[in-house]
């Protein structure tokens, strides 16, 4: 019998059970057995690459992805069905889920893509259960939402953010300021703004003889820096850095002051999906966090279209937003003409590189 018979099996035997004391026992192995089951079926097929996973990866939609990362059953789905069209199964048992599941939030004009994921657990990176395949998805994306329960013990962020870090992903931290170029001759040449307290010329060399590379330029203009912050700026194609939201869920189930701590910890944010609580919230923050702008644009003698915006990441230039109409728009560009916030005055006759701000309104006139 293979394991998804075996699950079906036990998941009727649970749907035929009386929920009541005498079957509490016999339900709790039952569920038990299932979950062991569901990981099983989450580990990679010996030999396979693919990990068994069919149709894992979801392509990207939308103006920015938002991947769920988080223990089992911590509500990981309960959220994506809140918040999207989408629903995602919910249940008490861990690995309800298990593959990802992407739904569409709109808010603000924007389309939004949050892909809910398998549970994942210590070992994810190391390729327990579907783990690598979901902290994969969470590398692709634009924001990470670790979604933890509040009424679970502090260890969970921690093992969580090992596993992301296992993979190349660094949470909430800038790309190190550190420019470095191989070359093919001249030898290794450090140049600094002021010297780095952390490295110096010997570990970089040493390091980068490791790596077999005898000649580069390396340029660190950030005294802070660290020898792991080299490391990834050598690697840097593995490496992603993305911003990440803590949000605990199930505050219903903790008392106030518990609540009241964990809501002052950085970056975090609390929500109850059971109540409906603190759901908005986390959204205006996702929204926050993406740090993303709307556009209005405008064409020749057509007022403002202000039901459709265009979506944009804070600090794009009129170039980036030809880019994000059309990959050839720019090469028929003239100028822009823009209005609001951005500009000294209204309308702003504007070149490529002219920074917009939220709500702005654009007109590219063509050559
Ligand atoms: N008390 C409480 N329970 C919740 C809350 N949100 C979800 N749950 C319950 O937690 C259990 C797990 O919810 P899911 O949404 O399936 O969790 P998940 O993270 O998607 O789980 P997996 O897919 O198995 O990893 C279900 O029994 C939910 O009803 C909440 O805010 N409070
Ligand atoms: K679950
Ligand atoms: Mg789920």
């Amino acid at each position: 019998m293979g394991i998804l018979e075996k699950i079906q099996q036990i998941e009727l035997e649970m749907s035929r059970t009386q929920k009541n004391k005498a079957t509490e026992y016999h339900l709790g192995l039952l569920k038990g057995k299932l979950a062991k089951l569901k990981r099983e079926l989450l580990e990679p097929a010996a030999g396979g690459s693919s990990g068994g996973g069919q149709g894992f990866e979801v392509s990207k939609t939308g103006d920015a992805r938002v991947s769920l990362i988080g223990f089992p059953s911590v509500g990981k789905s309960s959220f994506l069905s809140k918040i999207t069209k989408t629903k995602s199964e919910v249940a008490s048992y861990a690995f309800t889920t298990l593959t990802s599941v992407p739904g569409v939030l709109e808010y603000q004009g924007a389309e939004i893509q949050i892909v809910d994921l398998p549970g994942i657990i210590h070992g994810a990176s190391d390729g327990k259960g579907r783990g690598r395949q979901v902290v994969a998805t969470a590398k692709t994306s634009d924001l990470i939402l670790m979604v933890l329960d509040a009424t679970k013990g502090k260890n969970q962020r921690a093992i969580l953010e090992k596993e992301l870090e296992n993979v190349g992903i660094r949470l909430n931290k800038p790309k190190p300021n550190i420019y470095f170029k191989v070359k093919t001759t001249g030898g290794v040449k450090l140049l600094f703004t002021s010297p780095p307290k952390n490295l110096d010329e010997k570990l970089i060399t040493a390091i980068l003889r490791d790596y077999r590379i005898h000649n580069a330029d390396v340029l660190i203009r950030d005294e802070n820096v660290t020898v792991d912050d080299f490391i990834d700026i050598i690697n840097d194609s593995h490496i992603s850095y993305i911003n990440c939201l803590y949000v605990y869920n199930k505050i219903d189930a903790v008392s106030l002051e518990e609540v009241d701590r964990i809501a002052r910890e950085p970056q975090t944010i609390v929500m109850s999906c059971e109540m409906d609580l603190g759901l908005d919230d986390v959204v205006e923050e996702i929204w926050y966090q993406l740090n993303l702008l709307k556009l209005y644009t405008k064409r020749r003698g057509v007022s403002v279209n202000f039901s459709d915006p265009m979506v944009v990441r804070n600090g794009s230039t009129i170039e980036q937003v030809c880019d994000s109409i059309h990959k050839d728009f720019k090469h028929g560009f003239k100028y822009a003409l823009v209005w609001g916030s951005s500009t000294k005055h209204n309308p702003q006759k504007c070149g490529l590189g002219h920074v917009v701000n939220d709500e702005d309104v654009v007109s590219i006139i063509a050559k």
